[in-house]
């Protein structure tokens, strides 16, 4: 495994609040990472230390083996996409282009032409008259293009709709496919984005609190239904993440089950599903929503 991020023991304060606390992971080559998390969390403050945009407060960080901070040698290789992207004033859409082909080696003008159409980005008008959608497409046609061997989304999608959301995974992953490189997409659209990831870093108040593999995640908790008492029973004693109660009827989601458990609650009557990402992400990040159920 080749690492292309390594993070080890960074932190970042502003003041008094550690925005970034002793996070140490690495992003690996030719994957698709989720850097998860709530409001606040530090996913942005995270990817700005990656790319050298800001100093770390202690630990360090290396992207390609090096030191990021004005490396420029590293930083060619690495393509960082923000939704609070600033132009120079009189920008316009197509001048984004013009130096986004210059400043990235693997550049793909047809690949731009074509996504320009696709997402219907004015390319004639000035960036500060721009939508937000149509200034977070101009974004995604760049990460895209650029094909950077690292190539990092913050949000820049949040701007766009539904639909163009949807597009824009699609090409990310049949143009991944095509040309393997190392992803990382920042959100909180868990949901939207969980088929795409294989690895996942959640963050919540700073601190990294998973690392996994999105497949290991995914079998890591399930979801228990039926009957309110008969899934009280079943839930006494064990870890869940989460609980819905509607009327008679209750649902758990809870860690760490067998298979013969699982079994035993099938059994018992109990409906077995397995647990979203986002259902997963929300038990870990939620403390009111941890708890043990007394045995
Ligand atoms: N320059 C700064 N000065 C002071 N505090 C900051 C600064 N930048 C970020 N913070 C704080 O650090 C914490 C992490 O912010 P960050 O923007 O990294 O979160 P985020 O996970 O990207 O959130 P969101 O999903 O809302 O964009 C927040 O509490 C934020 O207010």
């Amino acid at each position: 495994m080749t690492a292309i991020v390594e993070v080890s023991d960074l932190t970042k304060r502003y003041g008094s609040l550690a925005a970034v606390d002793d996070v140490s992971f690495v992003v690996r080559e030719h994957a698709i990472t989720g850097l998860l998390g709530r409001n606040g969390a530090g996913k942005t403050t995270l990817m700005q230390l990656i790319t050298g945009q800001e100093f770390v407060t202690s630990g360090t960080i290396r992207l390609f083996g090096q030191p990021p901070l004005e490396n420029a040698a590293v930083l060619s290789r690495t393509c960082f996409i923000k939704e609070s992207q600033t132009y120079p004033d009189g920008f316009k859409g197509e001048h984004v282009l013009r130096v986004a082909s210059w400043v990235f080696p693997h550049w793909d003008g047809a690949l731009a032409r074509d996504l320009v159409a696709e997402f219907r980005v004015p390319l004639d008008r000035r960036m500060k008259k721009m939508s937000r959608g149509q200034a977070s497409a101009i974004g995604v046609v760049v990460g895209l293009a650029s094909r950077a061997e690292l190539t990092i989304f913050d949000e820049p999608y949040a701007g766009l709709d539904a639909v163009a959301r949807r597009a824009f995974y699609d090409r990310l992953l049949a143009d991944y496919a095509e040309h393997p490189r190392t992803i990382v997409l920042s959100t909180h659209l868990i949901d939207e984005v969980a088929d795409l990831l294989e690895h996942v870093l959640v963050i919540d108040e700073g601190r990294l609190i998973i690392d996994a593999a999105a497949e290991d995640l995914r079998g890591s908790a399930t979801t228990v239904s039926g009957r309110q008492a008969d899934v009280e029973q079943f839930a006494r004693g064990r870890d869940v993440l989460q609980t819905d109660v509607v009327g008679a009827f209750a649902s758990v989601t809870v860690t760490g089950l067998t298979p013969s458990e699982r079994a035993a609650a099938a059994a018992a009557g109990l409906e077995v599903g397995p647990v979203s990402l986002q259902q997963l992400v929300i038990g870990r990040t939620r403390g009111t929503a941890r708890q043990e159920v007394a045995s």
